[in-house]
């Protein structure tokens, strides 16, 4: 094969979340770095994923209309594009090829005309929306969150297969903007997260006027006069004038010949161990491709994570850090470390459960919007758990995420002054709750305070 060669310390293949941020850290620290997208540089996130779906829930609730939302949507990639363009990151001193990668041997990557043989790679190529096997929807059109926000004309009825975060988060922007939306959800919706926060987001989601069906697998999809079927196994058909399909991931490794490489991969994504390298000791592979917890700052952490392992020998892994998780529903719902159920599975009768409600909050009543609430699960003092739902319970999850990445006990969340009234109030609330009863239930602080009283 002609074509130059390169020779770089590190070749990361996909400009997503996860390939920028190993390539930024690594060439920001002295390493030659050379970086490999074939689509758009920004990946899902930008592109496809976080950001226009994150536009098109605010652009509803601003009340903007459809060619106004999706105008909004435009202009949100096109206003964060600049800090993944490949411009930037030349700038940075990586040298970007646009191509497709592939290996071509355990020590080899092909790209476009480019031979590249780095000392270290790393996998970050992200994953696709999975066709579910359902009869009949290889040939009905529908969408995925890689049409979705394109130019088209607003539904008058979305059907969405699938009740995941994807789901449930598009079928509220919709709704917002005018749609009828029906989620058709083979099990739980929301079944990943604790069933009481989900219920409560399902319930305002319902009220909202968006039909959300559960158990209901699709078993048949099909063609209509006007737009599409679904048929779920219990024979109930549901039309509508378009489809969402939003019923999980595959990762992105069909192109990269990794059997070439030695790098084993099952249907979640290359086999990694906790210090996230493959069976090919000098790969490395990060975020959705990876197979783990498929988000934004899992793929951005793992990008850091795998520079400091790359260029500085340092161990890392990949098992003892808390991952915090937001659905921008309404309300929000998000999560750090362990659920209740995960909790009571790992720590059993050490588990204790603390749950205070934004009804209890000064600020939520000021505010008249009282709904949500905390639930912090602890061990021996020390927090392994929080639900939080709400309004912002994205942001007011934060100081809990420090806790447990920095392994402080609830002390540190009681002795911080929140400023009242503010809604984060709610976590020193729940921290206080744990000690409550352990302060005033005993009767040694209280024989205490009698036996100093004595004293003159
Ligand atoms: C609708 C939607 C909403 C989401 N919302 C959120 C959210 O709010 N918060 C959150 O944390 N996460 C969210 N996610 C998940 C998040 O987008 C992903 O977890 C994240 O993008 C993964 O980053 P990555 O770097 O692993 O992959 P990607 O960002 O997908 O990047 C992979 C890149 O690799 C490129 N590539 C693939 N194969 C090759 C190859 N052979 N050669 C060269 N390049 C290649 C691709 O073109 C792509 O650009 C959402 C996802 C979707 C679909
Ligand atoms: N806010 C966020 O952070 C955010 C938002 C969107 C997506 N994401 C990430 O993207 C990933 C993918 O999201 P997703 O919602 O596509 O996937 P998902 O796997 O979380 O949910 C897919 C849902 O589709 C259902 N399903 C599958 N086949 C079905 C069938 N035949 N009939 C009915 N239902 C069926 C599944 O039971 C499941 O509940 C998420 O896991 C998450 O990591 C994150």
């Amino acid at each position: 094969m002609s074509g130059p060669v390169l020779t770089p310390d590190l070749c990361v293949i996909g400009a997503g979340s996860g390939g920028l941020s190993a390539a930024a850290g690594a060439v920001q620290l002295g390493a030659s770095v050379v970086l490999v997208e074939g689509g758009e540089m920004g990946g899902d996130c930008l592109n496809f994923g976080c950001v226009p779906s994150k536009a098109l829930l605010a652009a509803g609730a601003r009340g903007l209309g459809w060619e106004d939302a999706l105008a909004h949507v435009r202009e949100a990639i096109a206003t964060i594009a600049p800090h993944d363009s490949q411009a930037r990151f030349e700038g940075l001193g990586v040298t970007v090829i646009r191509a497709w990668a592939r290996f071509t041997g355990p020590d080899e990557i092909q790209a476009g005309e480019t031979r590249i043989r780095p000392r270290r790679a790393v996998i970050a190529t992200g994953s696709s929306p999975a066709a579910p096997p359902v009869p009949g929807l290889e040939t009905v059109p529908h969408l995925t969150n890689e049409t979705l926000f394109d130019p088209r004309p607003r539904p008058g009825r979305l059907l969405i297969l699938g009740g995941g975060p994807i789901g449930i988060e598009m079928a509220l922007a919709h709704r917002r903007l005018g749609c009828a939306v029906t989620v058709i959800e083979a099990g739980r919706a929301l079944g990943r997260e604790d069933p009481e926060a989900a219920a409560l987001v399902l319930t305002s989601l319902r009220a909202a006027g968006v039909e959300i069906l559960e158990d209901a697998p699709v078993a048949r999809a099909e063609t209509t006069g006007t737009g599409v079927a679904l048929i779920a196994e219990d024979g109930a058909r549901h039309e509508g004038d378009a489809l969402l399909v939003a019923a999980g991931r595959r990762p992105n490794l069909d192109r990269l010949d990794l059997a070439k490489a030695g790098i084993e991969a099952g249907p979640a994504g290359v086999r990694v161990d906790r210090g996230l390298r493959s069976t090919n000791r000098r790969v490395y592979a990060i975020g959705d491709a990876a197979g783990g917890p498929q988000f934004t700052h899992v793929a951005g952490w793992h990008g850091g994570l795998v520079v400091r392992s790359a260029l500085f020998r340092l161990p890392i892994r990949t098992d003892r850090t808390p991952i915090p998780r937001v659905t921008y529903a309404s309300p929000e719902l998000a999560q750090a470390g362990l659920t209740e159920a995960e909790a009571r599975d790992a720590h059993g009768d050490r588990l204790e459960v603390i749950r205070e409600t934004f009804s209890g909050n000064d600020r939520a009543v000021t505010e008249g919007a009282t709904e949500g609430f905390l639930k912090l699960m602890a061990v021996k003092g020390r927090p392994v758990g929080v639900t939080l739902v709400g309004p912002g319970a994205g942001d007011l999850i934060q100081p809990w995420v420090l806790a447990m990445s920095a392994g402080l006990k609830l002390t540190a969340i009681t002795s911080m002054i929140a400023p009242y009234p503010t809604r984060g109030e709610i976590s020193k609330r729940a921290a206080g709750a744990y000690f409550t009863p352990r302060l005033f239930g005993s009767p040694w602080p209280k024989r205490i305070v009698r036996l100093l009283s004595k004293l003159p």
